[in-house]
């Protein structure tokens, strides 16, 4: 049987387990934070659920437009509330990983891990599990998983107090709104907090480094993002990096780089993450990390140590949960003599919850434009629509990249409510190698926001017709 200490109990962590458990290896997963690991308990599981509840908010005070009578100001934000079922669904999500991995016999250690291999090169390795009961445990392992994740960066001239200055971990532990919440950066983690304060009606102000919001996105989707943030009310102040924040008798004071301040009563830094790998004795089995602390992984997840892999944000692939899982997954595949397809990543599809959506997969718009892929492609706004008008929706658009003599799809962009469900069909296009064809013709309903994928797929196709 083989043996498998897996470090880490996130989605790269626990998946893998569940692949070992059930090729009848013998696993250990140590864990520092919870089973589900940051994902689940602090990150992605929070926010999502958070997000949950402020859309409910801009539903209610869209309702006058499509003729609903109703007074917003009479609608209230129970703060606890929202809170408690954001902490108590992300716990449950976490005991019912726990419950799945201990039917499937894998054994669950509360603890720390760390690789102790008393010299490079061993055929084995040796994990110590630091427990947070006092036991010291060395596990043996033929293969073992890195999967400990990342955690919020933090400026050395913003150290976060949990009251005023906080990162996303200590958003659900705040009693009231804030009256005006400064975010520091614009990336994905930003720009979904901003949103969903700003339904909730909270004043926000937004800190960013950069020329506009989600500079790695689709341009098109970040502008359209920019335009329903400003009518929102939200301030961007835009080429700012912020070098401090500092606590005033009231709130914080946000200092940039060229001299000018912003006030408000909260900042919450969303400045990116650091991976969890400084104490996990990479020295002891000769694994190097990059300048960023990543450790380099190829497409089945091997380390440069025999025996040793690594799976998810500690990796730096491209930090998502699903991406996680996968990587964590191949890992087991392969140190388990399965037959593995290395992972690729062109056919990922992600999706940034603000109001609205932006989903994408595939080849970006920003390698096309720089000629590092040949397509042809068509934005089309949704504002023509049929459901879009129904709903009174006036922006977003769905985007299709395909090759220019195929027709093969290779990448699109959505910008609507609920783009993270529609963007599926060209996810599965680009993942079957299906053709603009193939989505034209294939039925939606009428009427409905997916009938603009076919719409557009089928602009496409006209196009190819003139080559
Ligand atoms: C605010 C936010 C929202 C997000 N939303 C989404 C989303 O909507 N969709 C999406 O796909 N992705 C989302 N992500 C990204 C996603 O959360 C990560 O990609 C995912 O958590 C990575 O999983 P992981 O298993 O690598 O690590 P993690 O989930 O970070 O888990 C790692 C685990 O390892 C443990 N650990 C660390 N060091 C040790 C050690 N030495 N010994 C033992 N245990 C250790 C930690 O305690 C933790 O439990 C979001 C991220 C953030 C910050
Ligand atoms: N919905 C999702 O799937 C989801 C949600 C959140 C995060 N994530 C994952 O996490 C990854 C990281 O996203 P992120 O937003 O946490 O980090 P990021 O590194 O992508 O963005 C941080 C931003 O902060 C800016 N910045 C850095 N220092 C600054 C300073 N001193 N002052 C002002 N601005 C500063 C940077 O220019 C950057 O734009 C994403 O790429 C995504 O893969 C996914």
């Amino acid at each position: 049987m083989n043996r498998i200490v897996i470090i880490g109990g996130g989605p790269a962590g626990y998946e893998a387990a569940l692949v070992a458990a059930q090729h009848s290896a013998d696993v250990t997963v140590v864990d520092a934070d919870g089973i589900g690991g940051a994902c689940v308990l602090y990150d992605c599981v929070p926010s999502k659920t958070f997000i949950a509840s402020t859309g409910i908010r801009s539903d209610l005070r869209r309702a006058s437009a499509l003729g609903i009578e109703f007074d917003p100001k009479n609608v209230g934000v129970s703060v606890p509330q929202v809170h408690d079922r954001v902490k108590s669904l992300a716990q449950a999500q976490s005991s019912d990983i726990r419950a799945r991995l201990q039917r499937e016999g894998v054994r669950l250690l509360s603890g720390e891990g760390k690789l102790v291999d008393t010299a490079h090169g061993l055929a084995t390795h040796k994990v110590q599990a630091s427990l947070f009961n006092g036991e010291e445990l060395i596990l043996d392992a033929e293969v073992v998983l890195i999967a400990t994740g990342s955690a919020p960066r933090i400026l050395p001239t913003a150290q976060p107090d949990g009251e005023r200055i906080l990162t996303w971990r200590h958003l659900y532990d705040l009693e009231e709104l804030p009256e005006h919440l400064i975010v520091v950066g614009s990336g994905v983690t930003g720009v979904e907090f901003v949103s969903a304060y700003t339904e909730l009606g909270v004043k926000v102000t937004v800190v960013t480094s950069r020329d506009r919001v989600l500079p790695s996105e689709d341009a098109d989707a970040a502008m359209v993002l920019e335009e329903s943030l400003a009518e929102r009310g939200v301030s961007l102040i835009k080429h700012a990096r912020a070098d401090a924040v500092e606590r005033t008798d009231d709130g914080v004071t946000v200092k940039i780089h060229d001299g000018r301040t912003v006030t408000g009563s909260h900042a919450l830094m969303t400045v990116g993450s650091v991976p969890n790998t400084g104490t996990l004795g990479l020295e002891n089995v000769g694994i190097e990390v990059n300048s960023g602390g990543y450790i380099q992984v190829d497409r089945v997840s091997r380390t440069t140590v025999p025996g040793i892999y690594a799976a998810g944000d500690c990796t730096g692939l491209l930090p998502l949960a699903s991406v996680a899982a996968m990587q964590g997954r191949i890992a087991m595949y392969h140190a388990l003599g399965e037959g593995v397809n290395p992972i690729k990543l062109k056919t990922v599809a992600s999706a940034i919850f603000t109001r609205p959506e932006i989903a994408t997969v595939g080849v970006s718009q920003n390698a096309i434009d720089e000629g590092q892929v040949p397509a042809r492609s068509v934005m089309l706004p949704l504002n023509t629509n049929p459901r879009a008008k129904m709903m009174g929706l006036r922006r977003g658009f769905v985007k299709i990249f395909c090759r220019p003599a195929t027709g093969v799809v290779i990448g699109g962009v959505i910008v609507a409510p609920d783009a993270s469900e529609l963007i599926l069909p060209i996810a599965m296009a680009v993942q079957n190698h299906l053709s603009v064809a193939d989505l034209a013709s294939t039925f939606s309903v009428y009427p409905s926001l997916s009938g603009s994928i076919n719409e557009a797929a089928r602009q496409l196709m006209r196009h190819d017709d003139l080559d």
